[in-house]
């Protein structure tokens, strides 16, 4: 049988890409079968708050400056051209038509796996995808009984791997609001991502 190769994706509005999302792309590489971890930019949602959202473009530009220097990893503008609000089985239905000889793979944070039954088609997301979740800190919403006995239905799931990631309590948010108040990001942003928003006026 031909070999398939091995892609794991990796969503978000990447607003602006931080150092967590870094490491963390870098871990799952180092300590998975991944081949390639591909960065995929979320397009601007119509119903979450546009105001600090950088446009499309800028986002993927940032992405790329990041990991210029990760040859497994790559930015990918796919949502870009397909529908709003952009919904995760689609853009894989999507992904596999285009590259039929690839296998994609989920990267997904402890926090949304308590959500996934709220997806679009996750029944189906679950069965034809590999699914690597990382751990994060949950919030007091995310302990939320309800939500945990959902959660640990998902979890059992054998399209679920769990994997030991380091937890990097860093936020996009936080790093704009910082931007914002004139305090120094340096180190939380790779330096490139640094540069970039500095000779800028983008969150100020
Ligand atoms: N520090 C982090 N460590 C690991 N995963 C993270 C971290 N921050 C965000 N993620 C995850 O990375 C993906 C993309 O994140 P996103 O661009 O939404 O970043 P964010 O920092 O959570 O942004 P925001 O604060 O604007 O909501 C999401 O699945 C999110 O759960
Ligand atoms: O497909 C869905 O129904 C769906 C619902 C919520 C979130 N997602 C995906 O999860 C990613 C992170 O979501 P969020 O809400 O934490 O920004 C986002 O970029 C989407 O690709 C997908």
């Amino acid at each position: 049988m031909e070999h398939s190769k091995k892609i794991g994706l990796f969503f978000g509005s990447f607003n602006p890409i931080h150092i967590g999302h870094l490491i963390l792309g870098n871990y799952i590489l180092e300590n998975s079968d991944m081949e390639e971890l591909w960065f995929v930019v979320s397009p601007q949602n119509p119903f979450k708050d546009k105001k600090s959202l950088l446009k499309d473009h800028n986002r993927l530009d940032m992405v790329q400056l990041a990991i210029k220097n990760y040859p497994k990893m790559r930015a990918s503008n796919v949502e870009f051209s397909l529908p709003v609000p952009s919904y995760t089985i689609d853009t894989l239905t999507y992904l596999k038509e285009k590259h039929p000889d690839y296998s994609f793979s989920l990267i997904m944070g402890e926090d949304n796996l308590g959500s996934l039954h709220k997806w679009k088609n996750y029944e189906l997301l679950l069965e034809n995808y590999q699914i690597i979740v990382y751990p994060r800190i949950l919030g007091e919403e995310k302990k939320d009984e309800v939500v945990e006995s959902l959660r640990l239905t998902v979890e059992k799931h054998e399209n679920i791997h769990q994997i030991n990631a380091p937890i990097i309590e860093l936020s996009a948010t936080e790093i704009r609001n910082m931007i914002k108040a004139g305090k120094n990001t340096r180190p939380m942003l790779p330096p490139e991502v640094f540069d970039y928003l500095d000779g800028s006026s983008f969150y100020k």
